[in-house]
Protein backbone atom coordinates (compact mmCIF):
# COMPACT_ATOMS: atom_id res chain seq x y z
CA UNK A 1 0.00 0.00 0.00
CA UNK A 2 1.69 3.60 -0.79
CA UNK A 3 1.61 5.43 1.97
CA UNK A 4 2.47 9.35 1.93
CA UNK A 5 6.31 10.60 1.96
CA UNK A 6 6.63 12.17 5.51
CA UNK A 7 9.97 13.77 6.72
CA UNK A 8 11.05 12.26 10.12
CA UNK A 9 13.63 13.59 12.57
CA UNK A 10 16.30 10.94 13.60
CA UNK A 11 18.21 10.76 16.67
CA UNK A 12 21.63 9.02 14.91
CA UNK A 13 24.01 7.07 17.00
CA UNK A 14 26.73 8.75 15.15
CA UNK A 15 25.30 11.60 12.66
CA UNK A 16 23.49 13.65 15.36
CA UNK A 17 19.82 14.41 14.71
CA UNK A 18 19.13 14.19 11.17
CA UNK A 19 16.02 13.89 8.46
CA UNK A 20 14.84 11.01 7.26
CA UNK A 21 12.12 10.28 4.52
CA UNK A 22 9.44 7.87 6.16
CA UNK A 23 6.18 6.36 5.21
CA UNK A 24 2.62 7.21 6.82
CA UNK A 25 -0.18 4.78 6.55
CA UNK A 26 -3.10 4.60 8.26
CA UNK A 27 -1.63 6.72 11.11
CA UNK A 28 1.29 4.74 11.81
CA UNK A 29 4.98 5.74 10.62
CA UNK A 30 7.13 3.28 8.90
CA UNK A 31 10.94 3.19 7.92
CA UNK A 32 10.58 2.98 4.44
CA UNK A 33 11.89 5.81 1.88
CA UNK A 34 9.50 5.17 -1.42
CA UNK A 35 10.85 8.28 -3.04
CA UNK A 36 14.35 6.27 -2.62
CA UNK A 37 13.50 2.70 -4.43
CA UNK A 38 11.03 1.87 -1.81
CA UNK A 39 14.58 1.03 0.22
CA UNK A 40 13.37 0.41 4.30
CA UNK A 41 15.23 -0.62 7.31
CA UNK A 42 14.19 -3.76 9.81
CA UNK A 43 14.82 -4.99 13.51
CA UNK A 44 15.92 -8.09 13.46
CA UNK A 45 16.03 -8.39 17.31
CA UNK A 46 19.23 -9.92 17.84
CA UNK A 47 17.79 -12.75 15.83
CA UNK A 48 19.42 -14.02 12.35
CA UNK A 49 16.24 -14.52 10.60
CA UNK A 50 13.02 -12.98 10.49
CA UNK A 51 13.41 -8.99 11.69
CA UNK A 52 10.54 -5.99 10.60
CA UNK A 53 10.51 -2.48 9.54
CA UNK A 54 10.65 -0.48 12.24
CA UNK A 55 7.38 1.80 12.98
CA UNK A 56 7.02 4.84 15.34
CA UNK A 57 3.64 7.38 16.25
CA UNK A 58 5.49 10.66 16.37
CA UNK A 59 7.77 10.56 13.61
CA UNK A 60 10.52 11.35 16.10
CA UNK A 61 13.23 8.39 16.15
CA UNK A 62 15.54 6.80 18.53
CA UNK A 63 17.45 8.97 21.15
CA UNK A 64 20.91 9.40 19.95
CA UNK A 65 21.87 6.18 22.23
CA UNK A 66 21.86 2.64 22.30
CA UNK A 67 19.32 2.54 24.61
CA UNK A 68 16.76 3.10 22.63
CA UNK A 69 16.87 0.49 19.42
CA UNK A 70 15.29 3.23 16.82
CA UNK A 71 18.84 4.76 17.01
CA UNK A 72 20.52 2.48 15.27
CA UNK A 73 17.66 2.06 12.62
CA UNK A 74 18.26 6.18 12.18
CA UNK A 75 21.86 5.50 11.27
CA UNK A 76 21.41 2.76 8.70
CA UNK A 77 18.19 4.33 7.25
CA UNK A 78 19.80 7.76 7.09
CA UNK A 79 23.04 5.60 5.49
CA UNK A 80 21.32 4.39 2.98
CA UNK A 81 19.78 7.40 1.96
CA UNK A 82 22.97 9.84 1.75
CA UNK A 83 24.28 6.71 -0.31
CA UNK A 84 21.03 6.91 -2.85
CA UNK A 85 21.83 10.44 -2.96
CA UNK A 86 25.40 10.28 -3.39
CA UNK A 87 25.33 8.50 -6.68
CA UNK A 88 22.60 9.69 -8.21
CA UNK A 89 23.48 13.62 -7.63
CA UNK A 90 27.02 12.73 -8.88
CA UNK A 91 26.49 10.31 -11.67
CA UNK A 92 22.69 9.76 -12.18
CA UNK A 93 22.79 6.53 -10.79
CA UNK A 94 19.39 5.80 -9.58
CA UNK A 95 19.85 2.79 -6.86
CA UNK A 96 22.78 0.19 -7.39
CA UNK A 97 21.41 -1.22 -9.89
CA UNK A 98 20.48 2.08 -11.68
CA UNK A 99 16.67 0.88 -11.84
CA UNK A 100 15.94 1.68 -8.36
CA UNK A 101 17.30 -0.97 -6.48
CA UNK A 102 15.06 -1.41 -3.29
CA UNK A 103 17.53 -1.50 -0.59
CA UNK A 104 17.08 -3.19 2.96
CA UNK A 105 18.61 -2.28 5.55
CA UNK A 106 19.00 -4.46 8.51
CA UNK A 107 20.27 -4.06 12.26
CA UNK A 108 20.28 -5.42 15.50
CA UNK A 109 21.84 -8.35 13.78
CA UNK A 110 23.04 -11.44 15.92
CA UNK A 111 24.16 -11.25 19.57
CA UNK A 112 26.54 -8.64 19.80
CA UNK A 113 27.49 -9.50 16.50
CA UNK A 114 31.10 -8.04 15.11
CA UNK A 115 30.79 -7.58 11.81
CA UNK A 116 28.35 -5.71 8.41
CA UNK A 117 27.80 -7.62 5.09
CA UNK A 118 26.04 -6.83 1.95
CA UNK A 119 24.43 -10.27 1.15
CA UNK A 120 23.14 -9.61 -2.09
CA UNK A 121 20.19 -8.07 -1.96
CA UNK A 122 20.27 -6.26 1.93
CA UNK A 123 22.49 -4.69 4.19
CA UNK A 124 23.45 -6.31 7.79
CA UNK A 125 24.75 -4.52 10.37
CA UNK A 126 25.67 -5.92 13.66
CA UNK A 127 25.39 -4.35 17.44
CA UNK A 128 29.03 -4.96 17.89
CA UNK A 129 30.30 -6.53 21.77
CA UNK A 130 30.92 -3.21 22.56
CA UNK A 131 34.54 -3.50 22.80
CA UNK A 132 35.94 -4.59 19.14
CA UNK A 133 32.90 -2.36 17.63
CA UNK A 134 29.85 -0.42 18.70
CA UNK A 135 26.97 -0.66 16.30
CA UNK A 136 28.20 -1.05 13.00
CA UNK A 137 26.00 1.70 11.13
CA UNK A 138 28.49 4.28 10.55
CA UNK A 139 28.64 6.32 7.14
CA UNK A 140 31.43 5.11 5.81
CA UNK A 141 30.25 1.41 6.70
CA UNK A 142 26.41 2.46 4.96
CA UNK A 143 28.09 3.63 2.22
CA UNK A 144 31.25 0.68 2.09
CA UNK A 145 28.22 -2.13 2.24
CA UNK A 146 26.11 -0.89 -0.20
CA UNK A 147 28.61 -0.19 -2.73
CA UNK A 148 29.29 -3.86 -2.65
CA UNK A 149 26.07 -4.09 -3.67
CA UNK A 150 27.20 -1.62 -6.65
CA UNK A 151 30.06 -3.75 -7.53
CA UNK A 152 28.21 -7.21 -7.80
CA UNK A 153 25.99 -5.39 -10.64
CA UNK A 154 28.48 -4.11 -12.51
CA UNK A 155 32.27 -5.47 -12.59
CA UNK A 156 31.41 -8.48 -10.27
CA UNK A 157 35.12 -8.08 -8.67
CA UNK A 158 35.81 -11.26 -7.30
CA UNK A 159 36.17 -11.52 -3.84
CA UNK A 160 39.46 -12.67 -3.46
CA UNK A 161 43.09 -11.80 -4.30
CA UNK A 162 44.06 -8.77 -6.40
CA UNK A 163 40.32 -8.29 -7.59
CA UNK A 164 38.93 -8.99 -4.20
CA UNK A 165 41.28 -6.04 -2.95
CA UNK A 166 40.20 -3.63 -5.40
CA UNK A 167 36.54 -4.75 -4.64
CA UNK A 168 37.11 -3.67 -0.88
CA UNK A 169 38.89 -0.85 -2.23
CA UNK A 170 36.17 1.34 -4.52
CA UNK A 171 33.92 -0.06 -1.04
CA UNK A 172 36.26 2.45 0.84
CA UNK A 173 36.39 4.72 -1.52
CA UNK A 174 32.56 5.30 -1.91
CA UNK A 175 31.54 4.59 1.65
CA UNK A 176 34.18 7.81 2.22
CA UNK A 177 32.85 9.69 -0.38
CA UNK A 178 29.41 9.05 0.80
CA UNK A 179 30.84 10.09 4.57
CA UNK A 180 32.26 13.12 3.21
CA UNK A 181 28.77 13.89 1.27
CA UNK A 182 27.53 14.83 4.96
CA UNK A 183 29.21 17.72 5.75
CA UNK A 184 32.54 16.14 7.29
CA UNK A 185 34.50 13.26 6.50
CA UNK A 186 37.73 11.65 6.87
CA UNK A 187 40.00 8.97 5.68
CA UNK A 188 39.55 6.55 7.99
CA UNK A 189 36.95 3.65 7.40
CA UNK A 190 35.05 2.66 10.71
CA UNK A 191 36.53 5.26 12.85
CA UNK A 192 33.37 5.90 14.76
CA UNK A 193 32.58 2.00 15.21
CA UNK A 194 35.88 0.62 15.68
CA UNK A 195 37.04 0.16 19.56
CA UNK A 196 35.45 3.08 21.19
CA UNK A 197 38.30 2.79 24.14
CA UNK A 198 40.83 3.62 21.72
CA UNK A 199 40.80 7.28 20.31
CA UNK A 200 42.20 7.85 16.91
CA UNK A 201 41.86 4.32 15.54
CA UNK A 202 40.24 2.71 12.75
CA UNK A 203 39.53 -0.32 10.60
CA UNK A 204 41.48 1.00 8.00
CA UNK A 205 43.23 4.65 6.87
CA UNK A 206 43.46 4.93 3.50
CA UNK A 207 45.83 8.30 3.73
CA UNK A 208 48.27 5.84 5.90
CA UNK A 209 47.23 2.21 5.19
CA UNK A 210 50.14 1.40 7.16
CA UNK A 211 48.55 2.61 10.43
CA UNK A 212 46.06 0.19 10.25
CA UNK A 213 49.01 -2.64 9.31
CA UNK A 214 48.11 -2.60 5.15
CA UNK A 215 50.32 -1.69 2.30
CA UNK A 216 50.43 1.78 0.89
CA UNK A 217 52.67 0.17 -2.23
CA UNK A 218 52.79 -3.12 -4.62
CA UNK A 219 56.15 -4.41 -3.34
CA UNK A 220 54.34 -4.71 -0.03
CA UNK A 221 51.68 -6.63 -1.22
CA UNK A 222 49.99 -9.56 1.48
CA UNK A 223 50.76 -13.31 -0.58
CA UNK A 224 49.45 -15.55 1.59
CA UNK A 225 45.84 -16.77 2.05
CA UNK A 226 44.39 -15.30 4.86
CA UNK A 227 41.27 -13.20 4.32
CA UNK A 228 40.58 -14.37 1.10
CA UNK A 229 44.02 -13.75 0.14
CA UNK A 230 44.69 -9.88 1.94
CA UNK A 231 40.94 -8.41 0.44
CA UNK A 232 40.99 -6.06 3.43
CA UNK A 233 44.48 -5.70 3.95
CA UNK A 234 45.67 -5.43 -0.27
CA UNK A 235 42.89 -2.69 -0.40
CA UNK A 236 45.24 -0.10 1.18
CA UNK A 237 47.24 -0.50 -2.12
CA UNK A 238 44.20 0.70 -3.95
CA UNK A 239 42.85 3.23 -1.12
CA UNK A 240 46.10 4.93 -1.57
CA UNK A 241 46.14 5.81 -4.91
CA UNK A 242 42.78 7.05 -5.09
CA UNK A 243 43.98 9.22 -1.97
CA UNK A 244 46.81 10.63 -3.26
CA UNK A 245 44.95 11.28 -7.04
CA UNK A 246 42.28 13.15 -4.76
CA UNK A 247 44.62 15.15 -2.14
CA UNK A 248 47.68 15.00 -3.43
CA UNK A 249 50.72 13.83 -1.64
CA UNK A 250 54.02 11.74 -1.23
CA UNK A 251 53.85 7.79 -1.13
CA UNK A 252 55.80 7.05 1.89
CA UNK A 253 57.31 3.51 0.26
CA UNK A 254 58.13 5.25 -3.00
CA UNK A 255 58.81 9.00 -1.69
CA UNK A 256 57.05 9.55 -5.06
CA UNK A 257 54.99 12.59 -4.80
CA UNK A 258 51.54 13.00 -6.62
CA UNK A 259 49.60 16.09 -7.56
CA UNK A 260 46.12 15.92 -6.23
CA UNK A 261 42.76 16.42 -8.19
CA UNK A 262 40.22 16.68 -5.51
CA UNK A 263 37.63 14.12 -4.56
CA UNK A 264 34.89 14.77 -7.37
CA UNK A 265 37.08 14.33 -9.98
CA UNK A 266 39.27 11.15 -8.50
CA UNK A 267 35.94 9.38 -7.45
CA UNK A 268 34.60 10.15 -11.28
CA UNK A 269 37.59 8.43 -12.53
CA UNK A 270 37.06 5.73 -10.36
CA UNK A 271 33.26 5.33 -10.65
CA UNK A 272 33.81 5.21 -14.58
CA UNK A 273 36.66 2.94 -14.16
CA UNK A 274 34.13 0.54 -11.98
CA UNK A 275 30.89 0.89 -13.85
CA UNK A 276 32.44 0.81 -17.59
CA UNK A 277 36.01 -1.15 -17.67
CA UNK A 278 36.21 -3.66 -14.87
CA UNK A 279 35.39 -7.28 -15.07
CA UNK A 280 35.24 -9.96 -12.48
CA UNK A 281 39.05 -11.01 -12.70
CA UNK A 282 40.71 -7.65 -13.39
CA UNK A 283 43.68 -7.50 -10.90
CA UNK A 284 45.09 -4.19 -9.80
CA UNK A 285 47.25 -3.76 -13.42
CA UNK A 286 43.84 -4.03 -14.65
CA UNK A 287 42.43 -1.02 -12.79
CA UNK A 288 45.15 1.02 -13.13
CA UNK A 289 44.28 0.83 -16.81
CA UNK A 290 40.85 1.17 -16.32
CA UNK A 291 41.00 4.68 -14.89
CA UNK A 292 43.70 5.63 -17.30
CA UNK A 293 40.40 5.17 -19.59
CA UNK A 294 38.04 6.44 -17.52
CA UNK A 295 40.39 9.94 -17.15
CA UNK A 296 41.24 9.94 -20.51
CA UNK A 297 37.48 9.76 -21.57
CA UNK A 298 36.44 12.05 -18.60
CA UNK A 299 39.00 14.35 -19.05
CA UNK A 300 41.25 14.20 -22.17
CA UNK A 301 44.34 12.20 -22.46
CA UNK A 302 47.11 14.59 -22.42
CA UNK A 303 45.04 16.40 -18.96
CA UNK A 304 46.22 17.33 -16.32
CA UNK A 305 43.86 14.02 -14.40
CA UNK A 306 45.01 11.97 -16.56
CA UNK A 307 48.49 12.63 -15.89
CA UNK A 308 47.92 12.62 -11.70
CA UNK A 309 46.37 9.33 -11.91
CA UNK A 310 49.34 7.60 -13.86
CA UNK A 311 51.50 9.07 -11.46
CA UNK A 312 49.39 7.57 -8.55
CA UNK A 313 49.36 4.33 -9.57
CA UNK A 314 53.08 4.32 -10.46
CA UNK A 315 53.51 6.05 -6.76
CA UNK A 316 52.33 2.73 -5.43
CA UNK A 317 54.08 0.58 -7.62
CA UNK A 318 51.41 -0.68 -10.07
CA UNK A 319 52.65 0.10 -13.72
C1 LIG B 1 33.57 -5.25 9.84
C2 LIG B 1 33.70 -6.16 8.64
C3 LIG B 1 34.13 -7.47 8.77
C4 LIG B 1 34.25 -8.28 7.63
C5 LIG B 1 33.96 -7.80 6.35
C6 LIG B 1 33.54 -6.48 6.21
C7 LIG B 1 33.25 -5.91 4.83
O1 LIG B 1 32.13 -5.37 4.62
O2 LIG B 1 34.14 -6.04 3.96
C8 LIG B 1 33.38 -5.67 7.36
O3 LIG B 1 32.89 -4.39 7.25
C9 LIG B 1 33.77 -3.41 6.82
O4 LIG B 1 34.88 -3.61 6.45
C10 LIG B 1 33.14 -2.05 6.93
C11 LIG B 1 33.81 -0.90 6.35
C12 LIG B 1 33.82 -1.12 7.85
CA1 LIG C 1 35.45 7.63 7.99
ZN1 LIG D 1 33.81 -4.80 2.46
Amino acid sequence: MDGVNATGTGKSLYSGNVSITTDLVSSVYYLRDNSRGGMYTTNMNNRTTGGSTFTDADNVWGTNTTANVQSAGVDAHYGAQLTWDYYLSSFGRRGIDGNGFRVLSRVHYGNRYNNAFWNGSSMTYGDGDGTTFRPLVSLDVAGHEITHGLTEKTAGLIYSNESGAANESFSDIFGTMVEYSSGTGDYLIGEDIYTPATAGDALRNMSNPAAEGDPDHYSKRYTGTGDNGGVHINSGIQNQVFYLLAQGGTNRTSGQAVTGIGRPKAAAIFYRALTVYLTPSSNFKAVRTATLNAARDLYGASSAEYNATAQAWTACGVQ
